[in-house]
């Protein structure tokens, strides 16, 4: 028996649509064991307690990568993470599966085979990225091979996510955006993008207000989601960026004034009393193994 953990992740951090994310403090646990036969599952949604689990889809698809017979599994599921709230919980499931079938055959996969195989699975790396790494990573593909930056954020920033009470499922905010923009505004999205990485890398909070303004989704998605406009006004009057996390509904509130962030929690509660607003921290490691009681490193 062992435990694969996994990090939430906010991807594209408002400019950096299917290249950047990053991982936060909340996670899924998945405990693995054998089964007589087929998949057994429990904890976690009822509504996923069936074969077509995509933790149990991401296991047998790596079985099927390391050639070996798809064993009798029994997955043991608790999650943190929201399903279909732009907090990364398909890649996270994805990442749960691929280390887990990778754990029961010896772990011969290194962390990058599982990005390759993990991208294929989710179609775009930005979740799983920081999901298998932690800390915030850029991801370009290359003939269907990831290429990662890692960047170590600075240490002065917090984070805090405003979770809606409504999914939003990743399909549906791909399905309201264009299929084509200008070079100005590919040049402009390019620009933003590199300079929020520097302004996380670096601590620069103007550099990070400046290069926080998307223009490639965030007018397009803030229609699906209901309190977006409030919330990004409570930013706003705060001095604090918020961006759409993932394809949403979370939002992801950035700041290097832990204060003012925990009163940028406190006016949001108010406002949607019936939402999960918390604080997050840096996840640094991404996927973790625990064997028993101890965790091994790799
Ligand atoms: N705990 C879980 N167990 C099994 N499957 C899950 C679980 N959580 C999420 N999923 C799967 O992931 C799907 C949600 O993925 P989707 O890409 O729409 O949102 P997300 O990954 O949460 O958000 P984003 O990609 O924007 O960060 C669910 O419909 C379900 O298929
Ligand atoms: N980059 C993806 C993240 C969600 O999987 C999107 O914005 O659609």
């Amino acid at each position: 028996m062992f435990k694969i953990t996994v990090p939430a992740t906010s991807a594209n951090l408002g400019v950096g649509y299917d290249v950047m994310g990053l991982a936060l403090s909340m996670s899924m646990t998945v405990t693995f064991s054998a089964h007589a036969s087929g998949v057994l599952i429990t904890g976690g949604d009822p509504r996923f307690q069936n074969a077509d689990n995509l933790i149990y889809q991401a296991f047998v698809r790596g079985c099927e990568a390391l050639d070996q017979p798809v064993p009798g599994v029994h997955l043991d599921v608790a999650c943190e993470i929201p399903a279909a709230r732009g907090l990364g919980s398909s890649a996270a499931c994805i990442v749960a599966g691929l280390a887990g079938a990778n754990r029961w055959f010896g772990q011969p996969l290194e962390r990058l085979d599982l990005l390759r195989l993990a991208t294929a699975m989710e179609g775009h790396p930005d979740n799983v990225a920081p999901a298998i790494f932690g800390q915030l990573a850029a991801t370009i593909m290359v003939d269907a091979e990831p290429v990662v930056a890692h960047y170590q954020v600075h240490s002065s920033w917090h984070f805090a996510v405003v979770i809606p009470d409504t999914p939003l499922s990743t399909a549906e905010a791909r399905a309201v955006l264009p299929t084509q923009m200008s070079y100005a505004q590919a040049s402009y999205q390019m620009g933003h993008c590199t300079l929020a990485c520097t302004a996380l890398e670096r601590g620069d909070k103007a550099m990070l207000q400046a290069a926080l303004q998307d223009k490639m989704q965030e007018p397009y998605r803030a229609k699906l989601i209901a309190g977006f406009a409030d919330v990004k006004a409570l930013g706003a009057t705060l001095n604090i960026p918020v961006v759409i996390s993932g394809a949403g509904s979370t939002m992801l509130a950035i700041s290097a004034d832990a204060k003012r962030l925990q009163r940028f929690v406190t006016q949001a509660r108010i406002q949607h009393p019936h939402w999960q607003v918390q604080v997050l921290t840096i996840d640094q490691q991404g996927f973790q193994v625990q064997e028993a009681s101890r965790a091994i490193a790799e």
